[in-house]
């Protein structure tokens, strides 16, 4: 018999599962005693038509057998017609895996449609539209399918591997799942270039966001980003500003023919956090809560083109065919639309322009008020002492739009309806303000950031806990070994040269070792106000915001709105919950769906 021994080393999983396959092969009785087998890490050193031989042998030895068969290649799924026979055997792959893998935007994407199916629909899938299976491209959205797995009770756990190795969701990508990882990937400065989905024009000119390369992203970041952001500046130019539009959001509440309306609260928040950004950029709001309306569509065109754009840069057929024919102009947004993401690119346009008309007139010395919003940063931005061009600066302004309007408005909404479905928590919150408010600690008519921190402690803890929980941009958020060079090892794992490493917030924040041990599933904001030493751990671990060089720009500016707008609603209502929706993982972003209905009766 052959020895295997020389092959096993613990931790050098390639050899290691090499072996293994062997063993099988030699001594197929014991493959009956494999309940579940995956690869991992297994294509170093294998092309692809090796892998594909690699998982032929692999099926014909453990697809009789194994609950949960996971094969090593996956490119060209929908030509390897052993896929098929694994998954239409009696003892298929495990579902959940199965949803990961062969799930696409397509089924998960968009919503209001049902619920992920299980294996068989996705088989059939693949039989009508084989070329969907561009997985190469496509990977990154399948793990969407993982956040709402997971609030499918049962599902997805059993797919970790204890020992907290990465899952392989293609032969070069990595998910990380424990929260320990996250710095070993994120802190790496070597390791700050992000994959290449980021590379297309499909949604425009680079910005922050898109920017692939380290050195690319750090000027572009030293020059938009900066002290603009911090807190201090957050506060002392725009909380009164804030102020303002949280009276006038409250004022339309509470006007008589809004007063007991059932309203959806979850959009309403959205509204506010899109003026909220619209004022931040351009000094003067969009009219979100002015008008008390989703502005020309904007946040229902974002949710709804979330699915879209993921589509477009993951799927390489989408991307490099469609999207690069005439078929474009009637995918994408237009600037000459009159709602959704083309009015605001237009409307972004316009304020660029605006302000450099009213700069020019400032120059030749007429009475021109000074700006110190995000436009004008960006106007006043220098790379190697070269200002943006406006195709940039309009890039810059789109982006913030998007990554700040309808994500704080998620975030907004899930920590009230956690809050008011939870009926101690909201006991414990209301007496916490009310005893704050008789004390003189809150301000009125709107509570400052800071009281908030300070006087509302399990208050803070419910936005901090709900940001765990339920994280509004719940997406792969990847980053590149160097492929030159011997890789690199995250918590003894040793990763080659060239894969793209990633984690995602709902997964991670559910760790039961950075998070427990109360169930990391449920909403305990006690946890957070155990000890100091206890909270710092865990907000270490926090991934809703990033983390890293590419951490988000907005976070300190979410933050305020939370720590703002959740206290002034319940101390300033009475909310009777109609309908508590769900948090919907959607397209790399999340909101509730249909969302959270409720009653709202002014207090006196
Ligand atoms: C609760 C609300 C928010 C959440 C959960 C959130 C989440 C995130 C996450 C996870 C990233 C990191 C992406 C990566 O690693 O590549 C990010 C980046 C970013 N966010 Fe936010 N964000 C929120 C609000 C905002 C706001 C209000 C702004 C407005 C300024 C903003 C602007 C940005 C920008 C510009 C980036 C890219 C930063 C870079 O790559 O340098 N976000 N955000």
């Amino acid at each position: 018999m052959t020895d295997y021994s020389d092959e096993y080393r613990p931790r050098d999983l390639i050899p290691l599962q090499r072996t293994f396959l062997r063993l099988m092969v030699d001594r197929p009785e014991l493959a009956t005693h494999v309940k579940s087998f995956i690869w991992t890490l297994m294509w170093r050193g294998f092309g692809e038509q090796d892998l594909s031989e690699i998982d032929m042998r692999t099926c014909e030895v453990l697809g009789q057998n194994v609950a949960c068969l996971d094969p090593a290649s996956l490119r060209q799924i929908g030509d390897q017609p052993y896929l098929f026979r694994v998954l239409s055997a009696e003892a298929s792959p495990h579902p959940a895996r199965v949803d990961l893998r062969g799930f696409s935007i397509f089924e998960n994407g968009a919503a209001g449609l049902p619920p992920p199916p299980r294996f068989e629909a996705t088989r059939d899938r693949f039989r009508t539209c084989p070329f969907l299976a561009d997985w190469g491209s496509m990977n990154a959205a399948n793990v969407d399918c993982r956040a709402r797995g997971h609030n499918r009770a049962g599902q997805l756990p059993d797919i970790w591997m204890e020992d907290g190795s990465p899952v392989r969701i293609t032969p070069d990508l990595l998910l990380f799942h424990k929260a320990c990882q996250l710095r070993d990937i994120y802190w790496d400065a070597a390791c700050n270039t992000k994959g290449s989905i980021y590379q297309h024009e499909a949604i425009g000119p680079q910005s922050l966001f898109t920017t692939t390369g380290a050195d690319d992203h750090r000027k572009l970041r030293k020059a938009v980003g900066g002290s603009f952001w911090s807190v201090g500046t957050l506060k002392k130019t725009w909380e009164a500003k804030i102020d303002d539009l949280i009276l006038n959001w409250v004022r339309n509440r509470k006007r008589p023919s809004e007063n007991g309306k059932t309203i959806i609260l979850s959009n309403k928040t959205s509204e506010f956090a899109a003026d909220v950004m619209t004022m931040v950029l351009f000094t003067k709001p969009w009219g979100f809560v002015q008008n008390d309306r989703d502005e020309r569509g904007m946040l229902h065109a974002w949710r709804v083109g979330t699915s879209l754009f993921g589509l477009a840069v993951r799927w390489r057929f989408m991307r490099e065919v469609i999207l690069s024919s005439k078929l474009k102009d009637y995918i994408l947004p237009k600037m000459s639309d009159e709602w959704g993401n083309g009015w605001l690119m237009a409307q972004g346009a316009r304020e660029i322009s605006d302000r450099h008309t009213k700069l020019q007139k400032k120059g030749k010395g007429e009475s021109v008020p000074s700006f110190n919003d995000v436009l004008q940063t960006a106007i006043d931005a220098r790379i190697d002492d070269e200002p943006l061009n406006d195709t940039q600066r309009l890039a810059h302004m789109t982006l913030l739009i998007q990554a700040g309007a309808d994500t704080t408005g998620t975030g907004l909404g899930a920590t009230l309806r956690l809050i008011l479905t939870h009926p101690k928590v909201l006991a414990k919150v209301r007496e916490e303000i009310a005893t704050a408010d008789a004390k003189g600690l809150l301000s009125n008519p709107v509570v400052q950031y800071d009281e908030t921190k300070r006087h509302l402690p399990y208050l803070s803890a419910c936005i901090r806990e709900s940001l765990r929980l339920h994280p509004p941009i719940p997406n792969l958020f990847s980053r590149l070994v160097p492929p030159s060079g011997d890789g690199k090892t995250i918590d003894g794992f040793p990763i080659p040269p060239g894969t793209q490493m990633l984690s995602h917030a709902v997964v991670v924040q559910r760790d039961a070792d950075a998070f427990g041990p109360e169930p990391t599933d449920e909403f305990r904001p006690e946890r957070w106000l155990e000890s100091e030493e206890r909270s710092a751990r865990m907000e270490g671990y926090m991934y809703t915001f990033g983390m890293g060089p590419r951490v988000c720009l907005g976070k300190e500016l979410a933050l305020m709105e939370m720590h703002k707008l959740v206290p002034e609603v319940l101390r300033r209502f009475g909310v009777e919950v109609l309908e508590e929706g769900r948090y919907c993982a959607c397209g790399g972003i999340a909101y509730l769906q249909p969302g959270l209905m409720v009653r709202l009766t002014a207090r006196e």
